[in-house]
């Protein structure tokens, strides 16, 4: 079993306490204004910090004359870059300790993403490296100048980059370490890399579970988390019951600390069921690095389709089953191949409910079955019941995507077949809460900023 210590002390609750504001940076942004109190002593931390010889990032902004007392109101931002398989996204996020004896505040998040992702990029590291530059310039208007040799920039790259080769993984990370080392902001030591699966789960569930305030108080009540990226797939959540330790593979729990608890989470991620890494391996096409010329096809597409697809980097040609099945029934034993007895079923999670976000998210929108800026609560047996109706109208159906039967077809697998979901399982399907994105982005940037202080 793995053991992190994240975050190392805490004084009090966090308790998530909204307020409105105006919103800053250029229009595009999503920016919030929602302050969470976060239960991170920085000010005692950074004073402690400021009688040691240290240089840390925030360590200014609490002078040795003035701690803990006389600490006058701070902002503190953080840059922490999501390079996913199919995209690249910065998330700018603003701290604020508004006095000495108060928690310190997440005032809101600035959002903003490019695709295609980093791994697209595998023989241009250069004009990969530049998607990031062009989001980091965001990031010079969004921080305060006085702040930027303060504020720390960290990229973790997720499967995309996992499923390249080393050689091409560690070029392109090298191209953005230049770009972070010739801006203004704090680079940290090891501030590009990719990010290990399991941190990946347990950073979005401590993103969720933060900004729902189950982290806080004496009676916690978290929430699993289920995230459907591009090449990978996650899922984490708090075991209740003894047996479920007992039944699990000592990988699949990671014990950590944070906020004054010790949580010992179950999480995997596995790698190469992301959606789209899904279809590849539905159609046969997964692990084929030269295809030149190949056809794929699955009853899972329009009959007449033959198209061509792009991802990672790589061109797919696919199409429909001209002469054979299509429909809902061959799509589902075809997609059954790819996910059968390849994953983990702990029996305690068939009767819990989940938050569930990325793929699944975009799915049910794509599809009314929730609305795109609100969300909403699914069950299970709700993917497969559109995916029957998706895929047996194939041809009548008005999609953006030919891939829609297959990919409600493999969520739908993926839910029941793979982790072993009852159809009466409910889901949380959520974007942001209290405006702030339900990505692991924030666990890490809660981690970036604790790690930061917990070297002394
Ligand atoms: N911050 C975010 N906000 C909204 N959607 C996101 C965010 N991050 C990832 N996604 C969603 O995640 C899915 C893509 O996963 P991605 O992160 O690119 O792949 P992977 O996690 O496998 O590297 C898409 O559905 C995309 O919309
Ligand atoms: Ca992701």
């Amino acid at each position: 079993m793995e053991h992190f210590l994240l975050g190392r002390r805490a004084t009090g609750a966090l308790i998530a306490d909204p307020y409105s504001a105006a919103p800053r940076g250029p229009s595009r942004m999503a920016a919030s204004r929602l302050p969470i109190l976060l239960a991170v002593a920085f000010s005692s931390l950074s004073c402690i910090l400021s009688h040691s010889n240290r240089e840390m990032w925030f360590q200014d902004l609490f002078p040795p004359n003035t701690c803990p007392i006389n600490a006058k109101a701070n902002t503190f931002y953080g840059i922490m870059f999501d390079a996913g398989s199919t995209g690249t996204r910065i998330h700018i996020y603003t701290f604020v300790q508004k006095s000495p004896e108060k928690l310190i505040e997440l005032e809101g998040e600035i959002f903003e993403s490019v695709k295609p992702g980093l791994s697209a990029y595998a023989d241009q590291p250069e004009k990969g490296a530049e998607t990031v530059k062009r989001l980091l310039d965001m990031a010079i208007d969004a921080v305060p100048r006085h702040l930027w040799k303060k504020t720390p920039v960290v990229l973790k790259a997720t499967a995309g980059l996992r499923l390249l080769s080393e050689e091409k993984a560690q070029a392109l990370l090298l191209e953005v370490r230049e770009v972070f080392e010739e801006s203004p902001f704090l680079v940290p030591e090891d501030s590009v890399s990719i990010l290990d699966g399991s941190y990946e789960g347990i950073l979005a569930w401590i993103t969720v579970n933060f900004l729902t305030g189950q982290l806080s108080g004496q009676n916690q009540h978290t929430v699993g988390t289920l995230d459907l990226g591009g090449a990978s797939t996650q899922i984490t959540f708090l075991p209740r019951f003894e047996e479920t330790l007992k039944q699990t593979p000592g990988d699949f729990l990671t014990s950590f600390e944070m906020f004054n608890s010790t949580y010992k989470l179950y999480t995997h991620s596995y790698l190469g069921f992301g959606l789209k890494a899904a279809r590849l391996a539905t159609l046969g096409a997964l692990d084929m690095e030269a295809v030149g010329g190949q056809m794929f096809r699955s009853s899972c597409l329009p009959k007449q389709l033959e198209a061509e697809w792009h991802f990672g980097g790589v061109k797919y040609q696919y199409g429909g089953n001209k002469q054979g099945e299509t429909g809902f029934k061959p799509c589902y034993l075809e997609v059954l191949k790819v996910i059968k007895g390849k994953l983990h079923q702990p029996d305690e999670i068939r009767g819990s409910s989940f938050y569930a976000f990325s793929y699944y998210y975009d799915r049910a929108v794509d599809t009314n079955l929730i609305d795109y800026e609100e969300g909403g609560v699914l069950e299970v047996r709700d993917f497969e019941r559109k995916a029957k109706e998706v895929c047996d109208n194939m041809e009548r159906y008005n999609s953006a995507s030919p891939f829609l039967c297959m990919d409600l077809t493999y969520i739908t697998a993926l839910l029941k077949e793979g982790f072993g979901f009852r159809d009466s399982t409910l889901l949380q399907l959520t974007k942001k809460v209290n405006n702030i994105e339900t990505s692991w982005t924030l666990g890490a940037t809660f981690h970036l900023l604790q790690s930061l202080g917990i070297t002394y």
